[in-house]
């Protein structure tokens, strides 16, 4: 590889971005951090990577560290992130995550970035007609999380067009899972994954979980995902990158394993694990919940290389419980001390 580019990673005091920091790390790329702290944490950023406190609506700021640091890549993960939010509050979404990531991509052809990896989501597509989901199925988002994501997607392939910015768009299923050597993990209290949820039920962080809608047209009536490992996830990042380096233009995959689980099959993962029944209470299904999304994930190994390393659901459950076993135990220790 000829080139390493010093890489601004948005979003990476955040649980994805922190896992690709480390990925990014131990690849070799120098990393800097530029987060607001609005749900990512200090302690996610490794010792050793600067984290730059700031907001992505500042583009001057911005535009001051990408010539300060010579940096040659975005890695662009600061976003607002809950669908159900989404429906309640869509002008906080199409603020942040698209009319934020327009100055952002406004910036960096300003400043002369090369390359551009954006966090995209399975939310694009809406409710598809067909599965498993490729990426040239329609994008019909039916939350505002998704359009502000689709539009995001739009502006970065129209820039590439124009002016020549390599643009590595890579819409995320669902990520679960922690870094299996305990260096990081989901940080947010109140995060509202599902198998973050159940695994702070497990360790009665929470009181319970409730399954959200159980009478979708699926085999036990809850919705189905496709749950990726965060790990996984990240190394995609760096392969991603290192492809826009060696070839340019445009990457657009799906992020996945390509094969869904039902809310209750996870939750019965996560009995598994523990142990014991967890305290699940049925509830309605939750506003902005499409009932199934599983990828074909072909394209992303095929262009990439890209081999998952821990793509078992057990695997995911067990280092989310570990990581948030460590949580819960450094939170009662500062309570003791
Ligand atoms: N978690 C998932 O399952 C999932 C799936 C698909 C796509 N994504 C996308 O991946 C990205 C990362 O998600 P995550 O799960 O790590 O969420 P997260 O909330 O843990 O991380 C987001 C980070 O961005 C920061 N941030 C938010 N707005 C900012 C702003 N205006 N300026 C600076 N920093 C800001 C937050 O402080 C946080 O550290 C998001 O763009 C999200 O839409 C996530
Ligand atoms: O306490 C809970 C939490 C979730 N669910 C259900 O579990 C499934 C998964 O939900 P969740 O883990 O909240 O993820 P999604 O709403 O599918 O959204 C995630 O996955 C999307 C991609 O598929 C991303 O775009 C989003 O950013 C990310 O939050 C859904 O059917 C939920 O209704 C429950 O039943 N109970």
């Amino acid at each position: 590889m000829d080139e390493i580019p010093v890489v601004l990673v948005t979003g990476g005091a955040g649980y994805i971005g922190s896992h690709a920091v480390l990925a990014l790390v131990d690849a070799g790329f120098p990393v800097v951090v530029f987060d607001n702290l609005s749900t990512g944490v200090r302690s996610a950023v490794p010792e050793g990577v600067p984290l730059i406190e700031g907001d992505i609506a500042d583009t001057d700021h911005i535009a001051e560290i990408i010539q300060g640091f010579q940096i040659g890549a975005i890695m662009h993960f600061a976003g607002s992130i809950v669908v159900s939010e989404s429906v309640e509050k869509p002008l906080k979404y199409y603020r942040n995550n698209t009319l934020n990531s327009l100055g952002l991509i406004e910036t960096c052809v300003r400043t002369g970035v090369k390359h551009f990896i954006f966090s995209s989501t399975a939310a694009v597509y809406g409710e598809p007609e067909t599965y498993p989901i490729d990426e040239d199925a329609p994008k019909r988002p039916i939350n505002p999380y998704g359009s502000s994501k689709l539009m995001t997607e739009q502006m970065l392939l129209d820039t590439s067009a124009a002016d020549g910015l390599n643009t590595g768009i890579l819409r995320y299923f669902n990520v679960a899972g922690a870094d299996p050597a305990g260096r990081a993990g989901q940080n947010t209290p109140a995060a509202t994954h599902l198998i973050k949820v159940a695994v702070q039920a497990a360790l009665g962080v929470r009181s319970g979980i409730s399954v959200f809608g159980t009478d979708y047209d699926t085999p036990d009536g809850t919705c189905i995902r496709d749950y990726i490992h965060v790990s996984d996830l990240a190394d995609a990042h760096v392969l991603a990158l290192r492809h826009l380096i060696g070839k340019g233009g445009n990457l657009l995959v799906n992020c996945a394993y390509g094969r869904g689980f039902t809310v209750r099959e996870v939750l019965t993962a996560v009995e598994k694990v523990i142990g014991r029944p967890l305290p699940v209470t049925d509830a309605p299904r939750r506003a902005g919940d499409p009932p199934a999304l599983v990828a074909k994930a072909d394209r992303i190994r095929d262009l990439l290389g890209w081999k998952p390393a821990h793509d078992s659901l057990e695997e995911m459950v067990e280092t989310a419980l570990a990581w948030e076993r460590r949580v819960a135990d450094e939170a009662k220790a500062r309570r003791v001390s």
